[in-house]
């Protein structure tokens, strides 16, 4: 921290500043927070573990080493340089500018649905168009096909069905794909199947522009050249500014050829690829990477094969890790700290003027319906059911590559299975080695894995005043999840249904609006001045909002059950006063202006800074904590409160 700034005038910089002046972000990072810290330590325990040879150990955690050795065997996987990509892209219709014969071999057979099924499947690679099995956001016990692109969702849309599924018909046989795609895991789709368009406005554009593209062909290009000679012999004959414009329509005729659809899927296909093959093909993403993310060189390469064997092989690693370095203690802890915010959550309702009493026993019945998630699922320490989960990969140490295109089709399958199958309300998303928490809408769930329960956030011996500012504010935040503006929408057993008044919807929304200015007034120097973006941020930030304020009144009520926790050593302040200071410092961190850029564009919550000012100035205790007064930058003339 830095002392000698006024926390009621910048508190961010209050709790630090000091922290700012001794760390500098490394040239792999493109962000570097405390956050980011966890996650590094994390990922060193990974490496130690995977690394140790373990006799008699389950196949599945031998399985997890084996394909980590093939991740870190740089010596192969530089001999082996490009082929391995270029082995498989016949396989996927090849590159017409790599190739001089495509329209022959490839261009007459070539459809569009053929190629996106393809690399659907077996590649988990999704251009044009984000096709996936997900929960039924109406019926969240079932699961149902979705289409979308990956960046915006809106939810409110009808189910259709799929010969109503009316957009890219005519250019985009839809029967066909999904057929193709379902077909990969032996289930039958018809007509009728229920379809969940995600993006309706992204297809209706997509299909103009697939209109466009058509086979070339013989007829198609004499067309073209009796146009163009059209245009000329026009062109002799009248003003510049006639031909200038027929040209320019001719141009617009300028017929695309399937073939330029082919380069561009081949192009996306290869550039989610190349990371698996050697340095100069990872390098062409570097001047790019630089641009995005401002970072000029690439994590050590044992760090981003733990990160990519923690990402594929969650339970696996999982166990691993708890078995390392988690304590079954934290459970009981983070369980009895979660009734007292859940409790906090609903006793705070009373004091909400602007909801009525209606609206709040329903919000009541789905605070308490809420499922929790602790540590880790208990399946994952069960070696029959973890060597059942890998049962279908085999990996090879001297193949990293192939590893990766099994375990892309793995997991792609795996979720296409789920089709006709109930929602497992118990089966974990995540894994348990990650440093994050989350609320799942459709399953009224939070969850809370083993790699967040660790300092600064927890510690069984830390003061509470620590544990409540941190992983007590998590808990508030991720509760508050399932009362922000998209969450509310959800009942209790995490169905798309209404159960707001129409009264207290319009003061929601009014109370929201708030927040939404409040945030976007924030300024960003880092992102050369951008402004937050209040919309995209608002259901980060009113869960931020609300957590903090349940996190406090937790911790008031403990101190009153069990009286003022004993000073920490050699620091002046007050455990009011420190849980507000591991709270901000949770968020202590620095960012490249090219990340902040990118992160104010596209990430929904606001960077670390802002979550930190935003929610003490809207909340008075921590006014009264620090004693400050009326005039200060952390006491806004008004404050903006939902929950
Ligand atoms: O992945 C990232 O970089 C975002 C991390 C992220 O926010 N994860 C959240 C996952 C989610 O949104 O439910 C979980 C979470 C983490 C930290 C805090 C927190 C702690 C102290 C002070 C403040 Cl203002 C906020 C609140 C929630
Ligand atoms: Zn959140």
């Amino acid at each position: 921290m830095d002392a000698t700034i006024d926390p009621c005038e910048d508190f961010f910089q209050f709790a630090c500043g000091g922290w700012l002046k001794k760390h500098v972000i490394p040239e792999t990072s493109s962000v570097y927070t405390t956050f980011d810290i966890l996650r590094d330590e994390l990922e060193i325990i990974l490496k130690g573990v995977l690394e140790k040879t373990v006799e008699g150990e389950a196949t599945a955690l031998t399985k997890a080493k084996t394909l980590y050795k093939s991740c870190i065997n740089e010596s192969l996987i530089e001999l082996r340089g490009g082929f391995p990509l270029l082995d498989i892209l016949p396989d996927v219709f090849e590159w017409p500018m790599a190739v001089d014969d495509w329209e022959i071999s490839y261009g007459k057979k070539w459809r569009l649905e053929d190629v996106l099924s393809k690399l659907n499947v077996r590649y988990g690679t999704e251009p044009f168009i984000h096709f996936f099995v997900g929960t039924d956001d109406r019926k969240s016990n079932s699961h149902v096909i979705h289409v979308g692109l990956l960046l915006f969702i809106t939810v409110s849309l009808p189910n259709v069905s799929f010969s109503f599924l009316s957009v890219l018909s005519e250019v985009f046989d839809w029967s066909y794909f999904t057929a193709k795609i379902m077909d990969s895991v032996n289930l039958t789709v018809t007509d009728t199947e229920k379809v969940v368009n995600y993006a309706p406005n992204y297809f209706r554009r997509l299909k103009l522009v697939l209109a466009r593209y058509t086979k070339r062909s013989v007829c198609v290009c004499s067309c073209l050249i009796a146009c163009l000679s059209v245009c000329v012999c026009a062109a002799q004959s009248l003003q510049i500014y006639c031909s200038f414009v027929s040209v320019r329509k001719c141009l617009n005729l300028f017929p695309l050829f399937h073939r330029d659809l082919q380069n561009y899927i081949a192009w996306r296909f290869a550039m989610s690829m190349v990371m698996g093959l050697s340095r100069p093909y990872r390098d062409t993403g570097k001047a790019f990477r630089k641009a995005m993310f401002g970072t000029s060189s690439e994590s050590a390469v044992w760090r981003q094969c733990t990160h990519y064997v923690n990402n594929n092989m969650k339970s696996a690693m999982g166990r691993l890790y708890v078995e390392e370095a988690f304590s079954e203690k934290s459970k009981e802890t983070m369980l009895e700290m979660i009734k007292e915010i859940q409790d906090v959550f609903i006793s705070t309702l009373d004091e909400l003027p602007w909801m009525d009493a209606e609206t709040k026993k329903a919000a009541e019945e789905k605070a308490l319906a809420i499922l929790k998630l602790i540590g880790y699922p208990d399946y994952i320490m069960d070696d029959e059911y973890l060597n059942d989960e890998y049962k279908d990969l085999s990996f090879s140490e001297e193949e990293y590559f192939e590893n990766n295109i099994q375990n892309l089709e793995h997991l792609q399958k795996k979720r296409l299975k789920k089709l006709r199958v109930r929602v497992n309300k118990e089966e974990w998303i995540s894994g348990a080695a990650v440093v994050n928490a989350f609320y799942s809408s459709t399953k009224n769930r939070i969850v809370f894995p083993a790699g967040i329960l660790r300092p600064p956030f927890f510690s069984k011996g830390q003061a509470k005043s620590l544990n409540y500012g941190g992983i007590g504010m998590v808990i508030g935040h991720e509760i508050t999840h399932g009362f922000d503006d998209n969450g509310r929408i959800y009942n209790k057993d995490g169905d798309l249904q209404d159960w707001w008044t129409l009264d207290s919807s319009r003061r929601f929304l009014e109370l929201s609006k708030c927040i939404v200015e409040q945030y976007s007034n924030f300024s960003w120097d880092l992102a050369n001045g951008y402004h937050l973006n209040g919309n995209n941020t608002l259901g980060e930030n009113i869960a931020d909002n609300g957590g903090i304020r349940q996190a406090y009144k937790a911790y008031k009520n403990y101190v009153k059950k069990h009286g003022e926790e004993p000073p920490l050593p050699g620091i002046d302040l007050s455990h009011d006063q420190i849980f507000f200071l591991n709270f901000a410092q949770v968020w202590c961190g620095k960012y490249r202006p090219e990340q902040a850029v990118n992160s104010v564009k596209v990430n929904v919550h606001s960077p670390g800074k802002f979550r930190v000012l935003g929610t003490l100035q809207n909340f008075p205790e921590f006014a009264k904590a620090f004693n400050c007064n009326k005039s200060s930058y952390m006491v806004p003339d008004h404050i903006c409160r939902v929950w």
